[in-house]
């Protein structure tokens, strides 16, 4: 058994433990602390927390306190908590088989780095590069698997998956580009598009409070781009919690996960045109939505009016800054809503309207922790849906053009 430490991060201590020999000699020093003999069985600890918090914290001390009676491993500094043992759906080193960590290693070193530096530069001017990035990566992944083809521009034979209805409202098609520029000066067509959507996407859900979560590199890019699709199997805001659940499992998603992904709803930004039925005509009553609790209805209501129309107007997806939506609350407040009845979206809401996924809403918003776990679980997994490898796929030198 080996240990790996990854220290990429300034606040977040990774450890994984890789199944392999056992090893009895000491193994990795990390702040004068000696891991020791290890034994069985694979972890994988993701926390975004640091040393101070994580002894601070009564239930980090017990599981440190486990972990050492059991392996006799002295632990000072560990970990909260994707849980103990293995999780249904727990990344293990044999998933995505196709993709592989630190894929660029030899061909471009510095493109991790790259992707990282520049979304922290762009973030810091303009902290909604984070959503923009985030939603990016779900309608790509979505529709058929994470390989850029949203970010493909209407020529000649490219029917662009950015004419379709659904990602008329997407944002952030330049900060790729920005990123792809900066790549192609280093090492020329050798990072994907795909790579540095998944990648960049990652990077902006750390910087807006969300977990940090591992990812595998090597995506190719598509050749082609699928309008049509886009246009009817992206889900609408107004979609019933039954046709999310089998758009989703059908890309392998449970409700578990479902209602964790959801949760990036915690962050950025949404046009009043999106809910405005649900304000003044639900379903053509001519009445409102009736789930949503009438404070939270009047002030929807003031920000939005009907008239004269204003459904341009932007809102926080959760009126909050970026600030409020650190660590603590990203995600537990959109939950916490929802049990209130103050979901903005239909969509949002319509997670409190079957047993299946109102139990995740009730888990999540009593458990940051259990929500931060599977939050990055499920963007592990929606960022390796279906992905091109070789011989299919090519490395665009421009994210939005094939090479031909
Ligand atoms: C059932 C599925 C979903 C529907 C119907 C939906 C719909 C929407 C809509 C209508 C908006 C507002 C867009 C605007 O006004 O410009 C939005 C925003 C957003 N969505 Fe979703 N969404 C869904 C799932 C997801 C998932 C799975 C993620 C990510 C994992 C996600 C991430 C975001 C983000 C980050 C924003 C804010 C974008 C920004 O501020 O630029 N959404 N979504
Ligand atoms: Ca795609």
């Amino acid at each position: 058994m080996e240990l790996e430490i990854d220290l990429t991060y300034p606040h977040i201590i990774r450890i994984l433990v890789l199944e392999s020999e056992l090893v009895t000699r000491p193994v990795v020093r990390f702040q004068q602390t000696i891991f020791s003999t290890l034994q069985s069985r694979h972890f994988y600890f993701i926390t975004s927390k640091t040393l101070s918090e994580l002894r601070s914290e009564p239930a980090t001390r017990a599981i440190m306190w486990e972990l050492a009676r059991k392996w006799s491993v002295l632990l000072v500094a560990v970990c909260v908590v994707l849980s103990l043992g293995n999780h249904k759906g727990e990344p293990g080193k044999d998933d995505y088989p196709f993709l592989e960590y630190d894929f660029y290693r030899d061909s471009c070193p510095q493109a991790e780095k790259i992707i990282r530096t520049t979304v922290r530069d762009l973030f810091n001017v303009r902290p909604n590069v984070a959503p923009q990035l985030l939603r990016l990566v779900f309608h790509d992944c979505f529709i058929q698997g994470c390989d850029a083809s949203l970010l493909l521009d209407a020529i000649d034979e490219i029917d662009s998956e950015k004419d379709a209805p659904p990602n008329h409202s997407l944002k952030g098609f330049h900060l790729i580009h920005t990123i792809k520029s900066k790549l192609e000066e280093v090492c020329p067509v050798t990072v994907s598009c795909a790579d540095i959507l998944a990648l960049a996407a990652r990077e902006g859900v750390v910087l807006a409070g969300g977990p940090f979560y591992r990812l595998k590199t090597g995506r190719r890019d598509s050749k082609l781009a699928f309008r049509e699709i886009a246009s009817y199997e992206l889900p609408s805001p107004d979609t019933s919690i039954s046709f999310i659940r089998e758009s989703f499992s059908k890309r392998g998603f449970d409700e578990r996960e479902i209602v964790s992904l959801l949760g990036a709803h915690t962050i950025g930004g949404v046009h009043c045109k999106f809910f405005e039925n649900r304000l003044y005509d639900y379903l053509g009553t001519g009445r409102p939505d009736p789930s949503i609790e009438p404070e939270f209805l009047d002030v929807m209501r003031s920000r939005c009016r009907l008239k004269p129309s204003n459904s341009s107007t932007v809102m926080g997806l959760m009126a909050m800054n970026y600030e409020q939506a650190s660590q603590s609350s990203f995600g537990t407040q959109y939950f916490q809503s929802l049990q209130l009845g103050r979901g903005i979206l239909h969509v949002d809401q319509q997670l409190m309207s079957c047993e299946g996924t109102r139990r995740w809403v009730h888990a999540y918003a009593a458990d940051r922790y259990l929500f931060r776990k599977n939050f990055a679980l499920s963007m592990t997994k929606l960022s390796s849906l279906h992905v091109l490898t070789p011989p299919l796929g090519q490395i665009r030198h421009n994210c939005s053009r094939i090479v031909v």
